[in-house]
């Protein structure tokens, strides 16, 4: 019987669910194997009390080898990954005969049980194998837990004086005792620890999932994924849900500017399947070309003419002739999503070149500033666009923290921008800036909480309301800003507003999204008087208060998943407190 791990007890949302756990096996950069799963595969080798002879159980140490299934794969990849993989461990170890049952079968517990560990910044370190009490923890695309990594933390770390018991036990039964194969004395006590966290509530039995995808995808590509690293089907509830969610009709979905001429036919899907295709090698050879030939701005033109005018693709008819169909993606289609990732990006990165590259003339200076607010316009869309996605579907509370954190840290950052002081006759001084002469007119939250204890005040039940007060107020910052952050942009000309997308109407069809969009109330007019305007300290203060709100939403959103001492709510702090982090 498949194993699972269930709470031990009735759980709140964000609270740790174990103590630091520390893996069985890891692989960090720098292994003398060729590939991570080797390495960890070897390490695990050492841990046998003494190595099976022959291998044929379903499990090693308790953990799920899938070997069975992954050598049945149709993947040509995985089942010649495991194949060379596993001859590659013999010779290691000094096994020269045809017999690699048992490196096979190691390989293949790695590849069902190891995580993705990775650093602050979320760069990939290298892998983990982690004991039972982590590894039969199954997947769900709706997880009620999420997990964090201790990298270079010591028992004297804050987070750890306390040590979080153990909140979640074991379901299911199998046959093997297999922590008798442990060799005895096996100290585990380096690596990095994993900590798993509740991200929802969770009822005293009821089963704790983490997520193994990315869960900003649609239901396929994460079906797609979890069978081609695991080979398993899901069937949580988002995957088996009759209708696809909200969420993953919004990630997927996309539309036909000029289908009202056309007939549909059964033809359509194809067509629509093909058009998916050619928006992903759009949008994947203009972010390939941004990394490799680092021009920010041919990328950024590209994928605004994506997002602004679609993509033509043909459609072959019998008697008509052929026609070109008109292809746009919803603004919370995925590939949108990415595409506000990169232009966040690629505008910062052209506004650095410019200062850097060119002479220092005021002209410049005015450019480099315009392409910085068009990096922030689209960090605030793409946290205002998450976190709307993160209102039906919880789970996707790390990725909302992470973009409020990253769009709060680029408005302060412009905000206190000395550009600011060419823009603004007797302009504000830098240091106007900060936390302690900053006040918001709509809600006390900023003078009630002292900022390097907010995360955990956030934390107590006096403050349930904090993400509506929050959210009302840069709300309202953002209809006080976005005219402006969005001067010049053409494509974030037609966001109505980038924090509230009720005009998505979730009782109607979501494809009417045009319609609605071409509504914005963000007109023409106002964009006009708009760029005949002035700058003015005001706008520049109201910038600086709508990133000191994003900050706090994000790290109270980061708490909840991370922990109050997470490397996420300190780094928060030191965006808050650091009054001197401008550019130029
Ligand atoms: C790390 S193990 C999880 C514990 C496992 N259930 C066990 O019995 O040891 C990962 C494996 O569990 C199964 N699994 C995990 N989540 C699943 C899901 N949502 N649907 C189907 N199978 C799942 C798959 O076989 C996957 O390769």
């Amino acid at each position: 019987m498949d194993m699972k791990m269930v709470a031990k007890e009735d759980i709140e949302e964000g609270q740790d669910l174990t103590p630091p756990l520390s893996p069985l096996s890891y692989s960090l950069q720098n292994s003398f194997l060729s590939s991570a799963d080797l390495s960890a595969a070897f390490r695990l080798l050492s841990l046998f009390q003494s190595p099976p002879s022959t291998c044929p159980q379903p499990r090693l140490f308790g953990l799920l080898t899938n070997r069975d299934k992954l050598l049945s794969s149709e993947e040509p990849d995985v089942l010649l990954k495991i194949r060379d993989g596993a001859r590659e461990l013999a010779k290691a170890r000094g096994n020269f005969s045809d017999d690699v049952i048992l490196e096979e079968a190691l390989l293949c517990l790695v590849m069902t049980n190891a995580v993705d560990v990775q650093d602050k910044s979320g760069r990939s370190l290298g892998i983990a194998v982690y004991d039972k009490e982590f590894s039969w923890i199954n997947h769900s695309c709706s997880p009620n837990a999420c997990y964090r990594f201790l990298l270079f933390e010591t028992n004297n770390t804050p987070a750890l004086h306390y040590q979080p018991k153990m909140r979640i036990v074991p379901h299911g039964k199998i046959d093997v005792c297999s922590s008798s194969e442990l060799a005895q004395g096996c100290e585990r006590d380096d690596g990095p620890r994993i900590v798993v966290r509740s991200i929802k509530r969770i009822k005293k039995g009821e089963e704790v999932t983490v997520a193994y995808t990315d869960l900003l995808q649609p239901k396929e590509m994460r079906q797609a994924e979890l069978w081609s690293k695991y080979q398993f089907v899901c069937c949580c509830r988002r995957c088996t849900a009759s209708l696809p969610t909200y969420v993953d009709q919004l990630l997927e979905e996309i539309s036909v500017s000029n289908m009202e001429f056309m007939n549909l036919s059964s033809d359509d899907n194809l067509l629509m399947d093909e058009a998916d295709k050619k928006l992903n090698d759009y949008m994947d050879e203009a972010v390939t070309e941004y990394l490799s030939a680092d021009d920010p701005e041919s990328c950024c033109k590209k994928l605004e003419n994506l997002l602004t005018q679609g993509l033509q693709v043909e459609k072959l008819e019998s008697k008509a002739g052929n026609s070109q169909l008109n292809f746009r993606l919803h603004p919370l289609n995925r590939l949108s999503l990415n595409a506000y990732t990169t232009l966040a990006s690629a505008y910062k990165v052209w506004s650095i070149d410019l200062l850097t590259l060119c002479s220092d003339t005021d002209g410049h200076h005015w450019e480099a500033f315009n392409m910085s607010r068009s990096s922030v316009a689209y960090s605030l869309l793409l946290a205002g666009a998450t976190d709307h996605l993160f209102r039906s579907e919880s789970s996707l509370i790390a990725s909302a923290a992470n973009f409020w954190a990253n769009a709060g840290e680029s408005l302060l950052t412009l905000a206190r921008s000395s550009a600011w002081n060419l823009i603004v006759k007797s302009g504000l001084s830098a240091s106007k800036f900060s936390l302690q002469k900053s006040k918001c007119c709509n809600c006390s939250l900023i003078d009630r909480l002292e900022v390097d204890s907010f995360i955990r005040q956030a934390q107590s039940a006096g403050l349930k309301n904090i993400s509506n007060e929050l959210l009302d107020c840069i709300s309202n910052l953002t209809g006080k800003v976005w005219s402006s952050l969005i001067h010049g942009c053409l494509h974030l000309q037609v966001i109505k507003d980038p924090i509230n997308f009720s005009w998505i109407d979730k009782s109607t069809n979501v494809s009417d999204f045009r319609t609605h969009s071409n509504k914005s109330c963000w007109t023409a007019e106002i964009i006009s008087r708009k760029k005949s305007e002035r700058y003015t300290n005001e706008e520049r203060v109201n910038i600086f208060l709508l990133g000191v709100h994003c900050l706090f939403y994000g790290g109270h959103l980061a708490s909840i998943c991370y922990g109050e001492y997470s490397h996420l709510a300190s780094h928060l702090q030191n965006v808050l407190y650091d009054e001197d982090n401008s550019i130029h």
